[in-house]
C-alpha cells in the first residue's frame, strides 16, 4: 500500500489543476514574451547594450572571412610574384584586430546581461511571493507546496539563465545566419543559393521538434515540481513515515516518481540529440554539396578563389548557431514553460480583497456577528454551514462545541476572513468584514490553531509576529513578557539563548505543547479585540492546561473569544456554549443549561469526556443535573452511537 500521494502529472502533459491551463491552452510564444515586459523593462537597456556587443562580435567575426577573401585575392596572390609583405601583415593585423574586438564584444555582452538577469529572476521571484502571501487559503488549499516552490525556484532560474543566454543567442543566431547568408547570396550567387536551400529542411525539423519538444518540457517542469511536492511532504511526515515504519513505501513512491521525471527527461534529451544530430548533418551536406559546385565554378573561373575561401569562412560562422540551435531553442522552450507556469500562478486572481471603497474602523470593540452564514469550499458540492447565526457580545468568551467535521474550524476561519462566506455575512461591531480593509480586520482578530506553526526565527520574532512593528521597544517587551506568561511558555526564557533563541524549522526542536503554548502566545501578544482559538491547548498536560486556562480567564475580560473546544475543560474558559451540529447551531447557552436541555450537547460532551479519560486529561467537574438527567444523557449517547455518530 502506498501511503505517499501519486501525482498524474507524473506520467501525462500537464494536468489541469484548478488554476493550471494544460500545456495546449497557454498563450503564443509572443504572448508569453509580453507577460515578461514589467519585469523586464527596468533590465531592457542593459539587455539591448548587451545584444548590441553580441551582434558587434557576431559582425566582427563574419567580417574576418571578407578580409581573408581580400588578402587570397590581392595581397598573397600579388606576394608570390612581388615578394612584398607589407599588405599580407596588414591583413594579418586587420584578422586579429576582429578577433580580439570580438573577444572584447562577447566579454562586454556577458558583464552587460548578468547584472540584469539576477535583477529580473529577483523581482519576478518576489512578485510571485507577494502574491502568494496576498492569495487566500482557498487557493493554498488546491496548489501544491512543491509545485509553487519549483514555479518560484527552478523555473526562474531556467528563465534566467535564458535571459542572460538564450535569447541573446537566439538574436544573434538570427542576425548571424540571415547577414550571413545574405552575404553568401550576394557575393556568390548560385553558390549562396544552394547553401540557403539547407533552410527549407532545417525549417521544418526546428518547427516540428518545437511543437513536440513543448510538450516534453512542461510535463518535465510540472514532474520536478510534484517530485518536490513528495519530498516536502515526506521530510515534513517524516516522523509519521517512520513511527508507521512506511519508509519503504515512501521510497517506492518516490522512486516511481523520479523514475518517470527521469523518463521525460531521457524523452527530452532524445528529442533535443536527434535535432542535433539533424541540425549538424544538414549544413554539413549542403556544404558538401557547395564544395562540389565551388570547386567546378572555380574551375570554369567563374569564381575566385578568395570568393570561395570567404564563402567557406563565412558558412562556418553560419554552421556554429545553426548547429547551437536545438539548444538555443529547447533553452527557449523550457524558458517558454517556466514563463507560463509561473503565471498561472501570479495571474491566479484574488477574489478575497480589499473593498474599493472600505469602511474605516471606528473605536474597535470586537463585538462579532454571524447572520445567515453559509458557506461551501470552492471544490465542494454542499455547504459546510447552514444559515448560521452566532452573536459574540464584546468581552465574552464563547465556546463552540460539535463534532468532528461539524464545521467548527471552518466557522472560525470566517471571522478574520480567511474565507469569504458563500451567503450571509460576518460583522465585526456592526460591519460586514468584506467592506473593512483586511489589514484592519486582522488587526482586530487573532487566531491560534491546534496545529501550531512556528518559523524558523527566534522566539521573540514569533511570539510578536502580530504585533506592530512601530510600537516602543519596551511596549513590545512589555508584551512578549505578558503573552509568555499568560500561555505559560516560560520555557522560552529558559531556552539557550533566552527569548533569543532560533526555534528550528516550524518550531520542530520543541515539543507539541511547547510550540501550540507559543502559537498561544503569539496570539495574545497581538492584544486583538477578537480572539479565535482553534482547540489551541489540546497538547498540554493536565496541570499545564489549567493554568493556562486560569491566566486567559483573567486576561480575557475585554477581548472577544470564540474558543473551539475538543476537550470539556476548555469549555471552562467560556461564558456561554454554542453548539455546532451539522454546519447548522441547534443551541446557545451555558454549560448547565445545556447539559440539562440539549441531548446533542450531553452526547458531544459525554464523548468528549470519553476522548479526555482515554487520553488521561482534564474533564469537567460534573454539574448538577438534577433527577433523570443524567440518564436521559446517556440514553441519547447510546441513541446517537446507534446512528453511527461517533467523535
Ligand atoms: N479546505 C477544504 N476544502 C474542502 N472541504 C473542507 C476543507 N476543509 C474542511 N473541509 C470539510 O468541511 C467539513 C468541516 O470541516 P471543519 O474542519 O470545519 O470541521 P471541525 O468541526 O472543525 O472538525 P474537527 O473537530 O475534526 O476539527 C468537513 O467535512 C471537511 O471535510
Amino acid at each position: 500500500m502506498s501511503v505517499m500521494p501519486t501525482n498524474t502529472g507524473a506520467t501525462a502533459p500537464a494536468p489541469a489543476r484548478p488554476g493550471t491551463p494544460a500545456a495546449g491552452a497557454t498563450p503564443s510564444a509572443l504572448a508569453a514574451l509580453r507577460r515578461l515586459k514589467p519585469f523586464v523593462r527596468p533590465a531592457l537597456p542593459r539587455l539591448v547594450a548587451g545584444m548590441l556587443s553580441a551582434l558587434g562580435a557576431s559582425l566582427a567575426a563574419l567580417a574576418i572571412p571578407r578580409v581573408l577573401q581580400r588578402l587570397v585575392d590581392g595581397p598573397l596572390a600579388a606576394s608570390t610574384r612581388t615578394h612584398d609583405t607589407t599588405a599580407l601583415w596588414a591583413a594579418i593585423a586587420a584578422v586579429l584586430a576582429l578577433g580580439l574586438a570580438e573577444a572584447g564584444l562577447i566579454l562586454v555582452r556577458r558583464n552587460l546581461v548578468m547584472l540584469p538577469g539576477t535583477r529580473v529572476e529577483a523581482d519576478m521571484r518576489m512578485a510571485l511571493f507577494r502574491h502568494l502571501q496576498d492569495l487566500p487559503i482557498a487557493f493554498h488549499d488546491r496548489w501544491a507546496g512543491g509545485q509553487l516552490l519549483s514555479r518560484s525556484m527552478s523555473d526562474l532560474g531556467l528563465l534566467r539563465r535564458w535571459l542572460v543566454f538564450g535569447l541573446l543567442q537566439l538574436v544573434v543566431s538570427c542576425a548571424t545566419v540571415v547577414v550571413g547568408v545574405t552575404l553568401l547570396v550576394t557575393t556568390t550567387g548560385w553558390l549562396g543559393l544552394v547553401y540557403l536551400a539547407g533552410a527549407i529542411p532545417v525549417t521544418v525539423i526546428t518547427y516540428r521538434f518545437s511543437r513536440r519538444y513543448r510538450v516534453i518540457a512542461r510535463r518535465s517542469q510540472d514532474q520536478s515540481g510534484d517530485l518536490a511536492t513528495t519530498v516536502e511532504e515526506s521530510v515534513h511526515g517524516i516522523r509519521v513515515l517512520k513511527a508507521f515504519g512506511r519508509g519503504r513505501d515512501a521510497l517506492a513512491s518516490f522512486t516511481g516518481q523520479a523514475e518517470r521525471l527521469r523518463t521525460t527527461e531521457l524523452a527530452k534529451a532524445r528529442a533535443q540529440a536527434s535535432v542535433n544530430v539533424a541540425l549538424t548533418l544538414i549544413p554539413e551536406l549542403t556544404l558538401a554539396a557547395c564544395l562540389v559546385l565551388g570547386t567546378l565554378q572555380a574551375h570554369h573561373g567563374t569564381i575566385t578563389i578568395g570568393a570561395l575561401t570567404a564563402f567557406f569562412a563565412t558558412a562556418a560562422v553560419i554552421n556554429g548557431p545553426v548547429v547551437d540551435l536545438g539548444m538555443t531553442l529547447s533553452m527557449t522552450l523550457n524558458a517558454r514553460t517556466a514563463v507560463d507556469r509561473y503565471f498561472d500562478v501570479l495571474t491566479t486572481t484574488n477574489p478575497l480583497t480589499d473593498p474599493d471603497h472600505p469602511t474605516e474602523p471606528g473605536q474597535p470593540r470586537g463585538h462579532v456577528r454571524l447572520r445567515d452564514v453559509t458557506f461551501r469550499y470552492d471544490d465542494a458540492t454542499t455547504p459546510v454551514l447552514h444559515h448560521v447565526d452566532l452573536d459574540l457580545p464584546a468581552g465574552t468568551t464563547t465556546a463552540l462545541v460539535g463534532l468532528t467535521g461539524s464545521g467548527k474550524s471552518t466557522l472560525a476561519m470566517l471571522i478574520p476572513r480567511l474565507y469569504d462566506v458563500t451567503g450571509g455575512t460576518v460583522e465585526i461591531d456592526g460591519t460586514d468584514v468584506r467592506h473593512l480593509r483586511r489589514a484592519d480586520v486582522r488587526r482586530t482578530v487573532a487566531v491560534a490553531f491546534e496545529d501550531p506553526t512556528l518559523f524558523s526565527a527566534t522566539v521573540r520574532e514569533n511570539v510578536l509576529l502580530g504585533v506592530d512593528d512601530t510600537l516602543p521597544d519596551t511596549t513590545k517587551n512589555e508584551r512578549l513578557t505578558e503573552a509568555l506568561d499568560v500561555a505559560q511558555a516560560h520555557f522560552a526564557t529558559r531556552l539557550p539563548h533566552g527569548v533569543e533563541t532560533r526555534i528550528g524549522e516550524e518550531g520542530l526542536s520543541l515539543s507539541g505543547g511547547q510550540r501550540q503554548r507559543l502559537a498561544l502566545a503569539r496570539a495574545i501578544a497581538a492584544h486583538p479585540h477578537v480572539l479565535v482559538l482553534d482547540d489551541p491547548l489540546s497538547a498540554l498536560d493536565v496541570t499545564t492546561e489549567e493554568a493556562v486556562t486560569t491566566r486567559l480567564r483573567q486576561t480575557l475580560t475585554h477581548t472577544t473569544t470564540l474558543v473551539i473546544a475538543h476537550r470539556p475543560s476548555t469549555v471552562a474558559l467560556a461564558d456561554r456554549v454554542a453548539v455546532l451540529q451539522d454546519g447548522r447551531i441547534t443551541a446557545v447557552g451555558t454549560h448547565s443549561q445545556l447539559l440539562a436541555a440539549d441531548p446533542h450537547y450531553r452526547y458531544v460532551i459525554s464523548s468528549l469526556e470519553d476522548d479526555a479519560a482515554r487520553h488521561g486529561v482534564g474533564t469537567l467537574p460534573e454539574p448538577d443535573l438534577g433527577p433523570g438527567l443524567a440518564g436521559e444523557a446517556e440514553t441519547d449517547l447510546h441513541d446517537d452511537e446507534a446512528t453511527g455518530a461517533r467523535l
